[in-house]
């Protein structure tokens, strides 16, 4: 099994003519310069990647990517590891946070199970790929082999393939796998070189001894792991099979020009691992939101990255994101519908 070609293909750049053309747009339209703030940037930089003149957010293509953690062993989470092949079937009868959202924006929404724990039936609309039965206990050794790892990110660049295929404007990912939060947390430490007491936070409802307990695991992730910081071989041994597979979805689709919204914390990571292979993936990304989770803001500034919402949302599945699917489409709404001053017979800035 090889990796997907997005993995050190070289990334696209977005169009820098249909950027000044847009920059010169939102000059013309009827309203002082830079008075709708960060929605003109927003309109600006889906022009570019969309190369179009007339950047849209209608067709969202969203995937939930759900896989079981091995560092749940250790005591973890506020809820059992159960819960993420039983929020699975939640997602196939579409009464998730997730599954509402999606129908509200008239969001296409892909389910994949990467591998839970007991073994999925049959679930109407979730692919059920089963790459291994959950990843190994990371604090004891390699969550994943390279075969397992390799399969995951080829599932995520599958779904970037089926978004390019159906016209996707934006694509958004989302998690679940009970545990993710110490998996992400010891990524983001191990890429970072970063100190998990700044990483690791509550998740699902740990309280402060919980979180000590949590701090103590990812120092012996860390530590079996050692100091190897290639994107690969971090993921390989401290990763989980959803955010490797979010990583190759969010590689999948700058590779296919397709901007992505990313989601909170655990999204925000996968978007790290991705940025720190090909960091010319950075310029496909916007980010929607801030997580109650503590550690999402050293991930967020290692990427530069501004989110356009603190709701105190920490539910993870995309939702963060597909909440901030509004402001993109209200940002293109505007930059393509409104008057110009000449059009509209209004009288510019006298200088
Ligand atoms: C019912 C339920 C639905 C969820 N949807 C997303 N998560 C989120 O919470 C989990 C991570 O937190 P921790 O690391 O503390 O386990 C992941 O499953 C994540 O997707 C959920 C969690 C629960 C309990
Ligand atoms: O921000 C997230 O992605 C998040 C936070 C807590 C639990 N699950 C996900």
């Amino acid at each position: 099994m090889t990796l997907p070609a997005s993995w050190t293909s070289p990334v696209p750049v977005p169009d820098a003519a249909y950027r000044q053309q847009a920059l010169d747009r939102q000059q013309l339209l009827t309203k002082p310069p830079g008075s709708l703030g960060r929605l003109e940037q927003l309109a600006v930089d889906l022009a570019a990647q969309q190369a179009t003149h007339r950047p849209r957010a209608d067709q969202v293509h969203m995937a939930v990517f759900a896989g079981d953690h091995g560092v749940c062993d250790e005591g973890i989470s506020a809820f059992p590891r159960a819960v993420t092949g039983q929020m699975i079937a939640n997602f196939a009868e579409g009464g998730a946070a997730i599954s509402v959202l999606s129908r509200h924006l008239e969001a296409t929404l892909e389910v994949l199970n990467l591998g839970t724990v007991e073994p999925l039936g049959h679930l109407p609309g979730v692919n059920n790929l089963q790459i291994a039965p959950g990843t190994a206990n990371l604090a004891q050794q390699p969550a994943m082999t390279h075969d397992q790892v390799t399969a995951a990110l080829c599932a995520g660049d599958a779904v970037a393939e089926r978004a390019a295929s159906a016209g996707a404007q934006l694509f958004i990912g989302g998690d679940m796998g009970i545990g993710n939060t110490t998996t992400a947390a010891v990524l983001a430490c191990a890429l970072l070189n970063d100190d998990p007491e700044a990483l690791a936070g509550p998740g699902t409802g740990l309280d402060a001894a919980g979180v000590s307990h949590k701090v103590e695991v990812i120092r012996r992730a860390l530590q079996r792991h050692g100091d190897n910081r290639d994107p690969l071989a971090v993921l390989t041994s401290l990763g989980g099979l959803e955010i490797a597979a979010l990583t190759g979805a969010l590689l999948g689709c700058a590779a296919r020009r397709i901007p992505v919204l990313v989601d909170g914390f655990i999204v925000s990571v996968a978007a790290l691992v991705a940025v720190r292979q090909r960091p010319g993936a950075r310029a496909w990304l916007h980010f929607a939101h801030r997580s109650a989770e503590p550690g999402h803001d050293r991930v967020l500034a290692a990427m530069e990255a501004r989110p356009l919402l603190d709701l105190g949302m920490r539910l993870g599945e995309g939702s963060g994101a597909a909440v901030a699917v509004n402001l993109l489409r209200a940002a293109c709404s505007l930059h393509n519908s409104m008057a110009t001053f000449r059009d509209a017979g209004v009288s510019n800035r006298e200088d």
